[in-house]
């Protein structure tokens, strides 16, 4: 039988814990955890920030505000940083292995397929992958920002059955704990809506990125991708062992009934948008109602500029975003071809074409309307 996945996402505010470098007692914890996993028969991946606090911690003279400082950090701190988890996990004798990634890496098809095989590999021969985002050579282009995002993407080529994410907080408050004493753990979510969204605030350590608000971006997407996550506090006593167990104060996303499959997920997970799509409210039912493709007749207007095969967003006359997908036509081609019965495209275009914009293969829902 094929063993469970697990992929556990450790936030600079683990592996710091309020010292200015690696907590590496810290770490030392979160290793015994993880290999017990393993002997419990668990894959598990890490995926690990700290890199900039690492480098930082490195340099005599404070610095890291701007991006080319933060930049140079991860790559003086990437070194330790994997150093240490190697060093921690070679006492258990467990190989790991690193993997540096960008959204290039998971957005272009033929990239993803391939880090999603090294990644089965490593497995494969029970190495621990730990993975880090290649901030050194990130543009804004194609960073993914964030190791919450990188994490469910990784969750997604990992075929991962569980996203932990460990931070500072037992989970998701009604609002930052850090500002409000009041604010009460949400134990439990269903799906992530506009009313969640408003109660994630950023960062509140300085040195994490992206506080709550991208925790919720990546539990939304891995649970649209089948795939459990739980928000718990890193430096709880036993917290991978308690949250295997469902036994930790957290907060569980739970995976959708209907989770999307294959080429689906990668579409889920990976690619950002050139443009958008605005659509009536006659193709946004055919859309939801009748999981129908997109057909141009229900076009209003384009926004962006994007070329055939691109990635465009789907939103109705509200601008709410209703689904994405892989789109058959350039901006300009749809400019001529709005509001066209498919059978016209290819007159109007005067060139053989696809009879539909976006294809339902091609395309995932994110919202109900
Ligand atoms: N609604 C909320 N519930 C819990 N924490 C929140 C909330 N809104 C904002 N936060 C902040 O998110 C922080 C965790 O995110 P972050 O600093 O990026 O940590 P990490 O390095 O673990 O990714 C917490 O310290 C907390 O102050
Ligand atoms: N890639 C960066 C971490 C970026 C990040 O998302 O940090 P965090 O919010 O602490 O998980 C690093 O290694 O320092």
């Amino acid at each position: 039988m094929k063993s469970e996945i697990v992929v556990i996402k450790l936030g600079t505010s683990v592996l710091t814990a309020g010292e200015k470098t690696l907590n590496k007692p810290r770490m030392v914890e979160l290793v015994r955890q993880c290999v017990q996993l393993k002997r419990q028969g668990y894959q598990v991946v890490l995926v690990s920030s700290g890199a900039v606090a690492a480098g930082r911690a490195q340099l005599p003279k404070p610095c890291g505000s701007s991006l080319k400082e933060k930049q140079m950090l991860a790559a003086i701190g990437q070194g330790q940083l994997i150093y240490t988890w190697q060093t921690l996990f070679s006492l258990y004798n467990i190989p790991v292995a690193q993997m540096l990634l960008t959204r290039a890496d998971v957005e272009h098809r033929a990239r993803y397929l391939t880090a999603r095989d090294t990644l089965n590999e490593l497995l494969h021969h029970n190495v621990v992958p730990i993975i880090n985002e290649n901030d050194a050579v990130s543009t804004r282009e194609i960073t993914v920002g964030d190791n919450d995002n990188l994490s469910a993407m990784v969750a997604i080529l990992a075929n991962a059955n569980k996203l932990m994410l460990l931070t500072d907080q037992v989970g998701l408050f009604t609002a930052d704990p850090r500002n409000d004493p009041d604010a009460k753990l949400i134990a439990e979510v269903r799906k992530v809506d506009d009313k969640l969204r408003a109660l994630a605030g950023g960062g509140g350590s300085n040195q994490g990125t992206g506080g709550m608000a991208t925790k919720l971006q990546a539990a939304d997407i891995a649970q649209r991708a089948g795939i459990e996550t739980v928000i718990a506090k890193g430096s709880e006593v036993d917290i991978i062992t308690k949250v295997m167990k469902n036994d930790a104060p957290s907060t569980t996303f739970v995976r959708f009934d209907a989770p999307v499959e294959g080429r689906k997920k990668w579409l889920l997970s990976a690619p950002k948008s050139s443009g958008a799509l605005i659509i009536d409210l006659g193709a946004c039912e055919a859309l939801i109602d009748s999981g129908a493709s997109l057909l141009a007749k229900g076009i209003i207007s384009t926004q962006g500029e994007f070329k055939r095969g691109d990635l465009v967003m789907v939103k109705n006359q509200h601008g709410h975003v209703i689904a994405k997908g892989l789109c058959s036509f350039s901006d300009s081609e749809l400019s001529i071809i709005k509001g066209c019965h498919s059978s016209e495209i290819e007159d109007e275009l005067g060139c053989k074409s696809s009879h539909v914009v976006l294809h339902r293969d091609d395309m995932v829902l994110l919202e109900c309307i």
